[in-house]
């Protein structure tokens, strides 16, 4: 079979070094280039070499659209509006999107659905199998669970993270609303202190600090009872690698906008 020809967009990033990693030892993957914004400080530099590996010879071009000329997929975790020209500059060239940049804005989102209509895009808060599976459990145990369980989600991420809450935590509280059968947009608790809350909203807890690279857990307060489903991110190659296997999974679909739940096949 052949290998997946894979671009890498902000090779230089947190996300964009392990990309890079987790490609060159998929052998199912092979790496089609990488790129930075213009102007950006990893500019030229080898991209093996950023990414903590042997120099691989290919340095870090400073736009999309070459790169899209070698690829079969672009795997971009950057940020939104980086994201949506990439969108736009893939359907251009028919080449798949794997999007795990978060924080977008609804007008990011139709131009990132409006891509999709000409090429297969995966587009995931969150690129874990443990994770997606959480999200099942989650609207499974709101769905059993009625209003006088309070939910709320924490997360708690690294302090470089830009976005609050988290692609993630996002993720979560809509699967939380799904369970209960409605729009999480016309749920979301407005504060902390008494009063602020009514029954059947849902809250999101923020913390930033250090390294952590991503946890979650979700909350269900009844008042004679807690239950809390959690996840532990303990390395980013875990994004990755649900990247890459996108990636892979991509090749050939048809035209539309995926879940990382279509590719692990979780419904
Ligand atoms: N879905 C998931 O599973 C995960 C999602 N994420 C998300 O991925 C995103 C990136 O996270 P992280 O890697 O930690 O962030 P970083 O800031 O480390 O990496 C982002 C990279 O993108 C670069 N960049 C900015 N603009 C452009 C552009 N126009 N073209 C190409 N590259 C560009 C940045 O360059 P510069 O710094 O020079 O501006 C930087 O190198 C975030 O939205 C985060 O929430 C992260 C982990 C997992
Ligand atoms: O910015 C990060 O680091 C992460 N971002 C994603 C999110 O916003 O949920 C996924 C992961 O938790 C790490």
């Amino acid at each position: 079979m052949a290998k997946t020809s894979i671009l890498v967009a902000g090779a230089g990033g947190r996300m964009g070094r392990a990309v890079v990693a987790e490609i060159l030892k998929t052998p199912g993957a092979a790496l089609a280039g990488g790129f930075e914004r213009r102007g950006g400080p990893d500019i030229g530099k080898d991209i093996g070499v950023l990414a903590g590996l042997d120099a691989l010879g290919l340095a870090v071009e400073d736009t999309a659209e070459k790169g899209l000329v070698r690829a079969g997929a672009l795997i971009d975790f950057t940020i939104p509006a980086a994201t949506v020209g990439n969108a736009r500059a893939a359907a251009e060239k028919g080449v798949a999107h794997i999007i795990g940049t978060t924080g977008f804005s609804a007008d990011d989102e139709a131009a990132i659905a409006e891509a999709a209509k000409t090429i297969p895009i995966v587009k995931s808060g969150n690129m874990s199998v443990g994770v997606n599976v959480l999200t099942a459990l989650v609207e499974a145990a709101a769905k059993a669970l009625n209003d006088d369980y309070d939910i709320e989600i924490f997360e708690a991420h690294h302090r470089a993270k830009v976005d609050a809450p988290s692609g993630t935590a996002l993720m979560l509280g809509r699967a939380a609303a799904s369970g209960r059968g409605v729009e999480l947009d016309d749920k979301i608790a407005s504060g902390e202190r008494a009063g602020d809350r009514e029954s059947g909203d849902i809250g999101f807890s923020v913390m930033r600090g250090g390294g952590i690279v991503g946890d979650h857990r979700v909350a269900f307060a009844g008042m004679q009872e807690v239950i809390t489903l959690s996840h532990s991110a303990i390395d980013r190659g875990l994004f990755a690698k649900g990247a890459v296997a996108a990636a892979r999974w991509a090749m050939g679909k048809p035209p539309g906008l995926y879940s990382m739940r279509d590719v692990l096949g979780l419904g």
